[in-house]
């Protein structure tokens, strides 16, 4: 299937964020509208205080924006109760946090299924099993989460966002917390969640090598959209990144410093 025949897990039109009033208002997000495709891998890159978790939060109706709409798949997020909106939470979105936050005194399965055994629903058992054997933890799904490594907690974590089949998994810096060998490993089962399982997945990273895993970055200034990548590199997402910053280091010169 191209790209362009793909539909849209998720969808923000106009999205605008504001916080606070008069002299101390900040506008987080500006009209912000942007595509995300199903069986897409995006990170979103920028600046701090860019507006990325802000963007996310909205998307995935953690956060309610000022402005504008977020849908994901055909539904409407601002026409959703609190019950609705907390139901379409729990059945149709993966979250994974740069805190791992798993239950310490469950094993690393039992928070896996957590989720669906909250909402009472049975995982399907040849996709969780497709899920644990990607995940390769082996026979430590019997340990508690202090008894794994961050890299291994935080790929339970992603199992977790998993299990259920969710459309969407966004992630908030989720390799924010670890060393290189342990992103590398968490982002690879994002990846294979993608390539193997269809799945959709939006990351916020800081981190250009993080940010390489991905099939698109859309990168993120002043709360608006400033530029898009595909197929990024390292080096690209680096590269475009150093542009951004480009203009205070323009004014800087201009300035003689
Ligand atoms: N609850 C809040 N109240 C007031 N201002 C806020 C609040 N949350 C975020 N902001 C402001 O909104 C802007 C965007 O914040 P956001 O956290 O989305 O940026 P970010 O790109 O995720 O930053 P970082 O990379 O540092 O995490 C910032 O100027 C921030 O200070």
């Amino acid at each position: 299937m191209s790209s362009h025949a793909q539909d849209v897990a998720a969808r923000a039109v106009g999205l605008s964020k504001t916080y606070g009033t008069g002299d101390t208002q900040v506008h987080a997000l500006s009209s912000v509208s942007a595509d995300f495709a199903r069986g897409e891998f995006t990170a979103i890159m920028g600046p701090s205080g860019s507006g990325k978790s802000t963007l996310m939060h909205c998307l995935a109706g953690l956060d309610s924006a000022s402005s504008g709409s977020v849908l994901i798949g055909d539904t409407e997020l601002t026409t959703l109760s609190d019950k609705q909106m907390t139901q379409l939470r729990r059945d149709r979105i993966g979250f994974v946090f740069q805190a791992f936050n798993l239950v310490p005194t469950l094993t690393a399965l039992e928070n896996i299924t957590l989720p669906l055994d909250i909402a009472g629903r049975k995982a399907d058992p040849t996709w969780l099993n497709s899920v644990l054997t990607k995940l390769g933890l082996g026979d430590r799904l019997d340990h508690r989460p202090g008894e794994l490594s961050g890299g291994q907690q935080q790929r339970v974590a992603c199992a977790r966002a998993l299990a259920g089949q969710p459309e969407i998994i966004f992630g908030d810096e989720p390799t924010g917390n670890l060393d290189s060998k342990s992103s590398g490993e968490v982002l690879s089962i994002l990846r294979a969640a993608v390539d193997e399982f269809n799945q959709t997945v939006v990351i916020v990273t800081h981190d250009p090598r993080a940010a390489a895993y991905a099939d698109r970055v859309v990168f993120l200034a002043d709360g608006k959209i400033v530029d898009e990548l595909r197929e990024p590199t390292a080096d690209s997402v680096l590269d475009r990144m150093k542009r951004l910053d480009a203009p205070q280091a323009v004014v800087n010169v201009e300035a003689g410093a």
